[in-house]
This record gives structure tokens, sequence and C-alpha cells, in this order.
């Protein structure tokens, strides 16, 4: 098989479209396959990394407003898309995936038009601009949340789950706290603001890292690559604690994952696959800065669930942060109860059923 994967930006898009080429390769050892990405996203670390061939095409996205950025947009859009066409021709792909991000729309856009099946994989309980816009063109659409369905022409829609939740489970991560230098078998707490980190929620919890030193549980604290420089510092202002691991990103995350007791993070959709996937409790901070508040969205599925507890940004504080780590970590049975709730929502044979999607599209021809 021959397949061409696109997906970026963040790794929220990146990290389900490496966990469905990875299952692909196990049942399909000889495929092919080239991922195209952005130079400036997170792919072209994440992807090249992992020795999967990578070619760029350069994108951005429109801005709300009226701007001249925009017309900028459209003119990139046509070059991806006349790129898009060149690879496709020189590839000969059997099947185009897009994870989203704004890179796949020219991407995917090329391949429908060059009559290649396609198909789109939505992470979000709303969906993305890239998405919708791609939805007419694609012969199938994976979606990870009910919700999400009601955007997308009905005969396409498949619910899924995100095949990133499929990676995660059956992981050992004996050792990977103790690589990390906190204790193994000692409670412990991830904190992240999502793949790219978040400033906010590095205020709190640098504001935090004193009373947390005197808790009976450790932290391992994602700052973000971008931020981690200017958190360091503060931190060692601050002094060193044994119990709280500062790290600026984690690239084993589906091992590290294993041996952790409670997320702190945004909502991003990919984390929450994970943590359900695990049945992770956790306190979800959803950004209220991506399009239609789709992170407070995916939040609440977690929150009405009792799988989750919700502090928006605009009530974060390093009290209320601590307060909630305690009212999870400190009470084994709000602990397990939350566990339980996560774990119903997971959907831990996601890339199975995208992968059959797959199949399925491409036995039935070109569109
Ligand atoms: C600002 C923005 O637009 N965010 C979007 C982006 O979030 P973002 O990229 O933050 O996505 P998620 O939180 O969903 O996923 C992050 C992924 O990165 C991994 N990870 C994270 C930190 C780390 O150190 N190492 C690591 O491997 C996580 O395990 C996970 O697989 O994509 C999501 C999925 O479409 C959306 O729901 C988010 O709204």
């Amino acid at each position: 098989m021959r397949i061409i994967v696109s997906g970026g930006g963040t790794g929220g898009h990146v990290y389900p479209a490496l966990a469905l080429i990875r299952t692909i390769k196990q049942k399909h050892p000889d495929t092919s396959f080239l991922y195209i990405g952005t130079e400036n996203g997170l792919e072209a670390n994440i992807i090249r990394r992992e020795n999967i061939p990578f070619e760029t095409v350069e994108i951005t996205g429109f801005k709300r407003s009226l701007s001249f950025e925009n017309i900028k947009t459209v003119i990139r859009f046509l070059k991806g898309v006349k790129k898009s066409k060149q690879i496709i021709k020189r590839f000969k792909p059997d099947a185009v995936i897009g994870t989203g991000g704004y890179v796949s729309a020219p991407v995917v856009y090329a391949a429908a038009k060059k009559k290649i099946p396609a198909v789109i994989h939505e992470q979000n309980s709303v969906p993305g601009l890239t998405n919708k816009f791609l939805s007419r063109y694609v012969k199938k659409i994976a979606i990870c949340f009910e919700s999400a369905k009601e955007y997308f022409p009905a005969d396409k829609v498949i619910l899924t789950g995100n095949p990133r939740a499929t990676e995660v489970v059956g992981k050992t991560g004996v050792g990977e706290l103790g690589k990390l230098g906190l204790k193994e078998g000692t409670p412990t707490a991830l904190i992240t603001g999502g793949s790219r980190g978040a400033r906010p929620i590095n205020e709190a919890v640098v504001k935090s890292l004193a009373q947390l030193a005197n808790k009976p549980y450790q932290v391992l604290y994602i700052t973000g690559e971008v931020h981690f420089a200017d958190v360091k510092k503060e931190v060692d202002l601050i002094g060193d604690s044994p119990n709280v691991a500062v790290v600026p990103f984690i690239h084993n995350m589906e091992k590290v994952l294993s041996a952790i007791d409670v997320v702190v993070g945004r909502a991003g959709a990919t984390s929450l696959a994970e943590i359900t996937a695990l049945g992770l409790p956790s306190i979800l901070i959803p950004s209220p800065y991506v399009t239609n508040n789709h992170q407070e969205k995916n939040a609440e599925v977690l929150t009405s669930a009792g799988a989750a507890i919700m502090l928006k940004e605009k009530d974060l504080s390093s009290q209320k942060l601590i307060a909630s780590l305690d009212e999870i970590l400190l009470d084994d049975k709000k602990r397990k109860n939350m566990s339980e709730a996560s774990k119903e929502l997971g959907l831990p044979d996601a890339s199975d059923r995208l992968y059959e999607v797959l199949l399925k599209m491409m036995e039935s021809g070109r569109s």
C-alpha cells in the first residue's frame, strides 16, 4: 500500500496520524508512507524523528477579521494544492488521510481532485474549519465524539475514536518516572498545557511550587518547549523541589502516561482520548482561544460523566489548582470513581476502527 498522511500544526493533529501509521505498519509492514506537513508545525520535528518520509507545503490559517493576510492565505492554499498535486502524481498513493490542522486542507483537497480516495479524522467534539471545508470532498469522515456528527454529511460519518487512544493502552511506564528524577510508586500528577504549552497554566503552576513541595504526591510538569527557558529561570529562583520534575516536552508520552494518576491540562481532544483510554481522572482548563470554544465542549463530555473537574482559565489560581489536586489525589474513593467514569468514555480500539474505514474505502475504489 502507498499512503499519504497529512495533519499538523499541533501535537493533537500529529500524534493520531502517527499512531495510525504505526498500526498500518504493523498490519502491512510493506506499506510506503509519505507525510505532508509544514516546516513550522510540531510535525516537522515529531515525524522526522520517526524517520517517516516528510515533505512540506506552506500554509496559514484564516484570520477572523477581514485582512490582507487572508488574501495571502488563499494564495498559499492554491500554491499548496499545486504542490500537493505534484507530490501525489509522483508518489501515486492508494489513499490519503487528513488529521486536521491547516496543512491537511490543500493536501486532501488535491487528493480529491486527483480522484484518490481520502478520509479525514476529526478529533474534536466541534469540528474545525479545515475539516468542515474538506467534508464535501472526502469519501469518509472519522469522528471521535458523537456530537461532531451533526456537522458533517450523515452518509460519510463514522465514529472511530482517536488512534492515539489505542497507542497508550497496554504500555508499561515502569522506570519512566525514575528517569525524570521522580519516585516510582508515589501518586503522580502530570501537568501540561497541551503540545505547545500554555502560559496561564505555567503561571499558576510556578506560583504553586512552594506548596507542592510539601505534598504527599509528586508532579511531572511539562512547560512546553517555547516556555521552558522562562519557567526554568523562575523555578531556579524558588529552589529545587524533589517531588516536582520540570521538563520542556516528553517524546514518549504513551509510556509515561501509564505511570500517571491524574492529568491536569487543557482539553485538547487527543489528550482526552488518551486520558479516557487509560481511565485517568483529570483537571481540565480548556483553552478559551480556540475556534468555537471547542475545548470547553470537549471538556464537558468528561465533566458531565464525572470523569473530570473543569477549571475555567479565568478562575485559575494556584490555590484552585492545588485544591483540585488535593481533591483527587488525597481521596482514593473519588479518584477511583473518576477513573471508572473516565474509562467508560474511552475508545481504546480506535486504531483498528479507523484502519477498517481506510481499508473499506480503498476496496470500494477510487472516487
Ligand atoms: C491551541 C489548539 O489549537 N489546540 C488544539 C490542538 O491541541 P494540542 O496539540 O495541545 O492537542 P492535544 O492536547 O489534544 O494533544 C496533545 C498531544 O501531544 C502529546 N504531548 C503533549 C505534551 C508533551 O510533552 N508530549 C506529548 O507527546 C499528548 O500526549 C497528545 O498526544 O489539537 C487538539 C486536537 O485536535 C485540539 O483539541 C486543540 O484544541
